[in-house]
């Protein structure tokens, strides 16, 4: 089979009870008794998702974080979690697990079992993490299928940190030590939101994380939403540390929409909820920006300070 997309595709045909949002949303939703059942599942596997030089504490905190940040996606707040771990040096096991009791502690999410295996000598390891939460109680959990015509497009926090972290890890970027370590802990640390996702759930019509990259995330609800949306790339919020080490031209800004690992939250809504969604993440202490607008049509088109912009080959990150 070609690849992750091809795969998704053909699997499909198997995975057709409605819960499983026809695999193209961030989780799967499992409605049992009043309640909603929020579901998924993600990997970290060494050298594709972290670096064999990455802290093992890290390791484990990104893992937690990854499921965490699909579960905020769907408004869901965790339950709890199991996960799958590969052996390895008995130090660094011992460090993973304690920045896996740290991540769990800090999103709430009990771990309530798991997995233990040992790969071939040599292999690089890879770590699953299956976790539940439960959907809002008031309103649909929200899908990548919803956004309509006149909705803005928002983002929360700020884009392309990690990206830009994953070469200061790499040891391959300069720039001021302070700049260079606050990216690199965007790569390593990614902080999902989950009480800023539940809190938004009922103000917005389509949500998703962001993990493979801004544009073709933001493709992704265009495709399933069947409309067209337009990005207006100077809005798209930049770090401080990613504007002083980049200056912040629209290179770095189409580097930083298409590197992908932002685990931040990409949503529509229409536009007379914008109060409401800036007021929803001061409370909760979050930033929040409108980056563009949906349309009649299909297809997603870039700005750049009003004239348009071709759209990058690559939009973002592909197994
Ligand atoms: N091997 C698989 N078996 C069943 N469903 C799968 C498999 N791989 C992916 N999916 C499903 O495909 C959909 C899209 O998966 P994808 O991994 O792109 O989403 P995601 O989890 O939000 O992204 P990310 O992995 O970047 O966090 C999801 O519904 C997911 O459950
Ligand atoms: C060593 C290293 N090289 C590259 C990357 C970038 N990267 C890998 S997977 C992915 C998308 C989410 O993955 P998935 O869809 O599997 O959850 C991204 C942005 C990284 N994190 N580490
Ligand atoms: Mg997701």
């Amino acid at each position: 089979m070609a690849g992750e997309f091809a795969l998704i595709h053909a699997l499909r045909a198997i995975a057709t009870d409605p819960a499983a949002r026809a695999l193209a949303d961030d989780a799967a939703v499992l409605a049992i008794g009043g309640e909603t059942l929020v579901l998924t599942l993600d990997t970290v596997v060494e050298s594709v998702h972290y670096l064999a030089t990455d802290p093992a504490a890290d390791v484990a905190w990104k893992l937690v974080a990854v499921n965490v940040s699909d579960l905020s996606a769907k408004g869901a707040i965790p339950l709890g979690c199991l996960y799958s771990h590969a052996l390895g040096e008995e130090e660094w096991d011992r460090a993973f697990l304690e920045g896996l009791d740290e991540a769990c502690r800090h999103f709430a999410m009990p771990l309530l079992g798991g997995d233990t295996v040992r790969m071939p000598e040599g292999a690089p390891r890879s770590f699953s993490l299956t976790a539940l939460g439960t959907g809002p109680k008031d309103c649909a959990v929200p899908s990548r299928t919803a956004a309509k015509p006149r909705d803005q497009v928002w983002v929360s926090g700020t884009i392309g940190d990690a990206g830009l972290g994953l070469a200061a890890a790499l040891g391959t970027l300069t720039g001021p030590p302070e700049h260079l370590a606050a990216l690199a802990a965007h790569y390593r640390r990614p902080m999902p939101k989950p009480r800023l996702g539940a809190a938004l759930a009922p103000l917005v019509h389509a949500m998703m994380d962001i993990s493979d990259g801004l544009l073709v995330d933001t493709a992704r609800i265009a495709e399933s939403s069947g409309v067209a949306i337009r990005i207006e790339a100077e809005a798209v919020p930049l770090s401080l540390a990613l504007q002083a080490v980049t200056g912040g031209a629209i290179e770095a800004r189409i580097a930083a929409m298409t590197a992908g690992d932002d685990y931040e939250l990409l949503f529509t809504a229409p536009p007379e909820n914008a109060v409401s969604i800036r007021e929803t993440a001061e409370k909760a202490n979050c930033s929040v920006a409108v980056i563009g607008t949906v349309d009649a049509g299909g297809g997603l088109t870039l700005v750049h300070q009003g004239k348009p912009l071709p759209l990058p080959e690559r939009l973002g990150y592909q197994h």
